[in-house]
């Protein structure tokens, strides 16, 4: 096996010892200089980070509290001063880089030529010697991954100059793991470098300080996002190429955690190796601290799934996804719904219309069947092979981590995972019998399976879909773990529970009002009414109709404070705002000025003719459509009372249409309580 302890032995031959030693003043400006654009390069990314996301996904607060730049400034100053050529611990004699895996090369720190005079001969391993030795071995670098939470080890102006693009994610090491969308940003930098290079096959250069951990966590979840294997095969394949693998005890346990696997009792941490031990105690015993260390990324060593703190409907799930990664996957949707709208950052999630006296004729001309509507956050889900994305109303994505294994298929068993599955559904918290309150996931429609388009198929054959391409064969999985390719895969530790939600026949919706809904473990705020042959629409379906009741039929006006402490509602029309003028709205709170710049949504009181506030919502940042708000108000003014609704139901399932088809439905059903309709969950 090559190892780069052989690698070493034909090294770029060294500059003199003399030039080698001194250090010059032009050098110490230089490496300011270095310092400088590093620092003011990582600046302006992260300010033009922060101000495209603001852009595009205005609800979505910073999730960590980030240390001022300044701080971070001085932290560089700092050591510039103090320790600009102090080598990383253990540095010296641990291995320079171990071997390919995919096309990436795990390796510690290159340094600087300012270190040189600190280096003895045949233990230099600047970028000079990074490029010389993977040439050597038939190798040409494409790129450079730096996890180091430093700007003192080598300018990356250096390699740029050598036509290999650099790209800095800023590692806390030490005690911390990478924190998530450090994660997916290094995973997207991957697969997007692996795709662009299919011909030139050329290397990406992988390093944090010594190569190990943090470098083996990135490439272990890497793997795990390409390849269908175990996080135990993961390790072991990093192990394997850099010898011994990951050491830090927190690390391991981090991906088993993140991955919902259950450590095996076989899998031991390696030790420290030798180099490392002996550099992290100083002449005295005490701990060497490595600068490498400060305000670089880093997650606590507990998953998030494991949060006892109480949820809500406003939290923000999952784990913040590249910029670039997630207009990729908008572009996808909306190929794959075939939308076409003539802004790419449109949600194109279908859109129910409020029922009224005229389109509840459309029950009578249309088979229909209703469910209630879950009063939770609407999301789509993307399931792809590298991950799982929830996609919410502003058209953001996030990663969650939770397992689709594709349908099993006899004498070949579950083989594989979803790939391009789209989904849409309501993240609901149900309250339960314990008292404990857990989210779950309902999903209501498929509107793409493994890139197989169904948006033009009857909602009731997607429907039934959902439950067996979806659902059960994870509850086959679950049910058979240990014939599972990954028998310590826990799907108790995923973010939520996931279920397909239940339709009612229209001959069941008094059943459904007065007996179903009361007892639901989740809010619901009305009912949606489905027709059950009907394709996926994107935007607004004018066929897919919602009745709330009456009290909380309701808009979401923008609402602003102006100058003068007068209160404005705006609503947007033609993507402009639109001021509503002669609409008042009253808040339970004295002092409105809390609201000012929100989305809220309103009922109407129709005896003192104003909007109620009845809260923010966190998960819009667009007012309601003029268009929606008018068909609100006719669904107010038309007043459709839960007593109307039944009567005019009674009617319509007497029809021919309904009372056939009904009769069949209940007949193929008759082992179900329900046709459709699902257990109480
Ligand atoms: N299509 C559909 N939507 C459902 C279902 N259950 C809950 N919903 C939710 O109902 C929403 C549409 O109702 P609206 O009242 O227009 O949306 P809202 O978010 O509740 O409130 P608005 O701000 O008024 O749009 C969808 O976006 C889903 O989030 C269901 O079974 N089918």
């Amino acid at each position: 096996m090559i190892i780069s302890m052989d690698l070493n032995a034909s090294p770029l031959p060294e500059e003199d010892e003399e030039e080698a030693f001194p250090v010059h003043v032009e050098e110490e400006n230089s490496v300011e200089e270095h310092v400088e654009t590093a620092v003011e390069t990582m600046r302006r990314e992260r300010e033009e980070r922060r101000q495209r996301l603001k852009r595009e996904c205005p609800d979505e607060g910073p999730k960590r509290v980030v240390q001022p730049m300044k701080d971070s400034i001085s932290q560089s100053r700092n050591t510039r001063f103090n320790d600009r050529s102090k080598l990383p611990p253990g540095w010296l004699d641990c291995p320079a880089f171990g071997q390919p895996i995919d096309c990436i090369i795990p390796s510690k720190v290159p340094l600087g030529e300012h270190f040189d005079g600190f280096i003895i001969r045949g233990k230099k391993y600047s970028m000079r010697q990074v490029i010389h030795q993977q040439k050597v071995l038939g190798r040409e670098l494409g790129l450079v991954i730096d996890l180091t939470n430093t700007t003192r080890y080598y300018s990356p102006s250096d390699w740029q100059k050598q036509s290999i693009k650099h790209v800095k994610i800023a590692c806390k090491g030490r005690d911390s793991i990478p924190d998530n969308e450090s994660v997916n940003n290094f995973v997207y930098e991957v697969l997007q470098f692996r795709c662009r290079q299919k011909h030139s096959k050329k290397y990406i250069l992988v390093h944090c300080t010594h190569g190990h951990n943090r470098t083996g966590y990135m490439i272990a979840h890497f793997l795990m996002r390409s390849q269908h294997i175990s996080i135990t095969e993961a390790i072991q394949a990093f192990a394997h190429a850099r010898p011994p693998g990951i050491y830090k005890p927190d690390y391991i346990d981090g991906l088993y955690m993140f991955y919902h696997e259950r450590r095996p009792d076989t899998i031991e941490c390696p030790p420290t190796p030798e180099w490392k031990r002996s550099s992290d105690l100083d002449l005295n015993g005490d701990v060497v601290l490595d600068d490498d260390d400060g305000v670089g990324s880093a997650a606590p060593l507990q998953g998030d799934h494991l949060q006892t703190e109480s949820i809500t409907n406003d939290d923000i799930l999952g784990d913040a996804v590249p910029y670039d990664q997630q207009e990729e996957m908008r572009r996808l949707c909306h190929r794959l719904l075939d939308s076409k709208v003539r802004v790419a950052s449109q949600f194109p999630g279908s859109h129910p219309v409020s029922l009224n006296r005229e389109n509840l004729q459309l029950l009578s001309q249309r088979y229909y069947y209703a469910t209630w509507k879950a009063d939770g956050t609407r999301y789509m889900m993307l399931i792809t092979h590298d991950g799982c994305y929830l996609i919410d109303r502003n058209f953001c994505f996030r990663r969650v981590q939770l397992r689709f294994p594709i349908k099993f298929k006899h004498n070949e068993g579950a083989k594989d995972t979803h790939n391009i599955t789209l989904l849409d559904g309501e993240m609901v918290i149900d309250a339960q019998d314990n008292g404990k309150r857990e989210r779950r996931y309902l999903i209501y429609d498929i509107m793409v399976l493994n890139n197989l388009p169904l948006i033009k198929r009857p909602f009731n054959e997607r429907w039934k879909m959902i439950e067996e391409e979806v659902i059960q064969p994870r509850n086959v999985e679950r049910s058979n773990m240990h014939q599972s390719r990954i028998p310590y895969y826990r799907y108790d530790m995923e973010p939520f529970r996931v279920r397909r939600k239940a339709f009612w026949l229209l001959s069941t919706v008094g059943k459904l009002l007065k007996e179903f809904i009361p007892k639901l473990s989740h809010e619901a705020d009305g009912l949606i009414f489905q027709g059950w042959d009907d394709p996926y629409v994107t935007r607004t379906h004018e066929g897919l109709l919602k009745w709330k009741y009456p009290e909380m039929n309701s808009v979401d006006f923008l609402f602003e404070v102006v100058d003068d402490d007068r209160h404005q509602l705006y609503l947007f029309e033609r993507g402009k705002k639109k001021l509503m003028e002669g609409n008042h709205v009253v808040f339970s709170e004295a002092d409105a000025s809390s609201y000012s710049g929100k989305i809220i949504e309103c009922s109407w009181d129709s005896e003192k003719d104003v909007w109620i506030c009845m809260r923010i919502r966190t998960d819009k940042s667009t007012p309601n459509d003029f268009n929606t708000y008018r068909k609100v108000m006719r669904s107010i003014k038309d007043n459709i009372t839960e007593e109307i609704l039944l009567s005019e139901i009674d009617e319509i399932v007497r029809l021919p249409m309904y009372a056939d088809r009904i009769q069949t439905e209940i007949v193929a059903h008759s082992h179900h309580q329900q046709p459709g309709a699902g257990r109480r969950r």
